[in-house]
């Protein structure tokens, strides 16, 4: 496992690939870990240096005392950059990992070349919402959302036929430590990237999910309308379209990532 200590605090993170590829920087949704990324992996290390990471308060990475917000996500991905001596990538983000990219393409675009934003939103839901869901979590642990986020995860349909898959996933989130997903549950409920995102002059790729019921599509609609040129695309899944559409995103993220 390598880790390197960024901002105060010790973040797990993966570089693989071929060290003459462009790099592409993947970011975790809420309650995963770089793992989340397993199904686009072997395709994308055919044409790119992927670097991954664990978002703080997730997997391996250290849980910092407090709450989060967006900027401090976003920071970290340039310390972690930079400690990495990577000057400039590509960067793709899921949810919350598409949260920390608009703020990105919003304050250090030059840093990145094109951005990928899936299943994301530039405001999601409200603060009693996001209140409620940390209380519940604070207080009963993270067993307590497993079904009720699974459930926004993963179509019945999916459920059905990939119970495996979703066992994996679901691993994933009862591994999360409670401080840090409730932290950044905060920083996530804190967010409004409305009005800043028409900024971003990147060539960017929003893919949602018809059935996506954290950030549905017309989120998604919403932000590639508010960037310049982005271009939208919709898959037939639920919130994490990466693992119930595998191949349909990887081809799209990968036919935008090297066009
Ligand atoms: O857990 C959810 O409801 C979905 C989600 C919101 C932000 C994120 O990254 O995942």
């Amino acid at each position: 496992m390598s880790t390197i200590q960024v901002n105060g605090l010790l973040l797990r993170y993966e570089l693989e690939g071929r060290e003459d590829a462009p790099v592409v920087v993947l970011s975790n949704s809420l309650g995963t870990d770089l793992g989340m990324w397993n199904p686009q992996m072997p395709a994308l290390l055919e044409r790119f240096r992927v670097l991954r990471y664990d978002t703080r308060g997730h997997g391996e990475s250290e849980v910092a005392p407090g709450e989060y917000t967006v900027a401090q996500l976003g920071d970290d991905v340039i310390a972690l950059m930079d400690g990495l001596n990577i000057a400039r990538a590509h960067f793709c983000g899921l949810s919350m990992g598409g949260m920390t990219g608009m703020w990105l393409g919003v304050h250090h675009g030059a840093r990145f070349g094109k951005l990928a934003l899936c299943n994301t939103s530039a405001k999601i839901g409200t603060a009693d919402a996001w209140n409620s869901r940390i209380a519940t979590v604070q207080k009963e642990g993270m067993a307590a959302v497993v079904p009720a986020v699974l459930d926004r995860w993963f179509t019945p349909d999916f459920q059905q036929r990939a119970p495996g898959q979703v066992e994996v996933v679901k691993a994933m989130l009862l591994r999360t430590s409670t401080q840090g997903y409730a932290a950044n549950c905060a920083a996530v409920r804190d967010m409004d990237q409305r009005a800043d995102i028409a900024a971003i002059q990147n060539p960017t790729l929003v893919i949602a999910g018809t059935h996506d019921g954290s950030t549905p599509p017309q989120d998604g609609r919403a932000v590639a309308d508010a960037i310049p040129g982005a271009r939208y695309v919709e898959l037939d899944a639920a919130h994490l379209s990466n693992w119930e559409r595998p191949t349909e995103f990887t081809r799209e993220l990968i036919s935008f990532l090297a066009d």
